[in-house]
């Protein structure tokens, strides 16, 4: 796939016209994809698994080997593949829990986790996997309806309920108000009926000389 392409295609979530209906644009033979979906594997994999010394051992040598090949494609980040495939859950990009934002409007979103053992404290979702989650869509939201950029000054979350693994959380995030460069932002966490989690967030907008290494590719 041409990367090149990738911020006007239409499930671009910073394209400025993309409060139309979201279509997601996962190809039938998306091969990134695919490499994103076996690297979750193997975090998941290897969370779970006690391997002897000499299994360790073997492992981390085809672990390398991996690496090593990979980074024969090693190019800028703004080039990277990774956290810039806005029609994949979590970007494409494997740290982040695998987030789906189905909904922006201008002033609300909406989207569905589930996250694994990789991504738990005990138990239970770690602590501090769940603001990598409202940063996320919260973000998005601040950013969407073709707002000048702005990033995260604060964010401020409450643990309500131990939010559970290996099922479904619904996260919704809610525009607040705008005072001046300030964007105030509130977000909510669910499993079925039960709140797991909400947070109150803000963004200000940066400055022209603040977006100087913010990518053509990620303009709105
Ligand atoms: C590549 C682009 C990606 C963009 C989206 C990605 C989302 C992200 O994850 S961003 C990463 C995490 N966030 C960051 O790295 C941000 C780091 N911080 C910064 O860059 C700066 O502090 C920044 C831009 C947020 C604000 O700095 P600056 O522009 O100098 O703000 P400043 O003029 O001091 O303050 C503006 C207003 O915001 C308020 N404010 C700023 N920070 C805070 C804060 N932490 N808490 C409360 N209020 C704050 C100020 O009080 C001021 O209010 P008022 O106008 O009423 O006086």
């Amino acid at each position: 796939m041409d990367i090149t392409q990738q911020s006007t295609m239409p499930g671009d979530i910073w394209n400025p016209d993309w409060n139309d209906p979201f279509v997601p644009t996962v190809e039938p033979n998306d091969a990134f994809a695919e490499l994103v979906s076996a690297v979750h594997e193997v975090q998941e994999a290897f969370t779970r698994a006690r391997p002897t010394p000499t299994d360790c051992a073997a492992l981390a040598t085809e672990l390398r080997a991996v690496a090593a090949k990979l980074k024969m494609f090693e190019v800028g980040e703004d080039d990277q593949l990774a956290g810039h495939r806005w029609d994949l859950a979590g970007r494409g990009q494997v740290m982040a829990p695998p987030l789906r934002i189905e909904e922006v409007t201008a002033t609300t979103a909406k989207g569905r986790v589930t996250v694994g053992r990789f991504h738990s404290g005990r138990y239970a979702m770690n602590g501090g996997v769940t603001p990598l989650i409202f940063d996320e869509i919260m973000a998005r939201l601040a950013n969407s309806a073709g707002r000048p950029w702005a990033r995260t000054a604060s964010l401020d979350v409450d643990f309500r309920a131990p939010a559970p693994l290996d099922v479904e959380l619904r996260v919704q995030a809610q525009f607040l108000r705008q005072d001046g460069r300030k964007r105030y932002m509130r977000g909510t966490m669910h499993h079925g009926d039960v709140l797991v989690a909400e947070a109150d967030g803000l963004w200000v907008e940066l400055k022209p000389e603040q977006t100087r290494n913010i990518s053509e590719r990620d303009t709105p």
